[in-house]
């Protein structure tokens, strides 16, 4: 199915927010931005080792992070445009340990109003089905 223009501006916003918004340690993370449609936006965490804990697998500080990340991106692609908002809440569950390999995102935008975003986060090893890990947020725009 060919991209149209909506989902392609949507996309250009969540990778514009993805190179321009976030600290440099979320940056170096290297998250991009894949494919946007109407209900959310599929985001790729590349492999990194240095997100392993002693155990080996991706630590959950990092997944948390990345979760908190993309949704932020996908609202941008929801607007069409960053707008300045906070995380108020997040609720994380990890289900299933994943390696340091790349990490397949989906983020659901629930719900997108004047002042408050809810957003569903899931992630997958790349090209497995299981589900590894889900966050469901909440965020307050700041700009009026
Ligand atoms: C282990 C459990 C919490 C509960 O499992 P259950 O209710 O028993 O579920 P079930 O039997 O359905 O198994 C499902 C899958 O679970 C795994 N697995 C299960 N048992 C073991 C085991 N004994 N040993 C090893 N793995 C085990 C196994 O892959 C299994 O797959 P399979 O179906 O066999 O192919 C699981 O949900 C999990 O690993 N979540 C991810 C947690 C995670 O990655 N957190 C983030 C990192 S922690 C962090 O960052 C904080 C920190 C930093 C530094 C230092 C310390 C902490």
């Amino acid at each position: 199915m060919s991209e149209t223009a909506i989902e392609k501006d949507a996309l250009t916003a969540a990778r514009d927010t993805l190179a321009t918004v976030f600290a440099p340690w979320i940056a170096a993370l290297e998250i991009e931005a894949l494919a946007a449609d109407e209900t959310g936006v599929n985001f790729r965490l590349p492999e990194n080792r240095d997100l392993a804990h002693a155990g080996g697998v991706i630590c959950g500080q990092a997944t948390a992070s990345a979760a908190d990340t993309c949704a932020v991106a996908a609202l941008s692609a929801a607007n069409g445009r960053f707008r300045t908002c906070t995380t108020v809440d997040m609720t994380t569950h990890f289900i299933r340990p994943l390696k340091p390999d790349p990490v397949a995102i989906r983020v659901e935008v629930l719900s997108n109003g004047r002042r408050m975003a809810y957003v569903r986060v899931e992630m997958r090893a790349e090209g497995d089905t299981r589900l590894a890990f889900t966050a469901t947020g909440a965020y307050a725009y700041l700009d009026g």
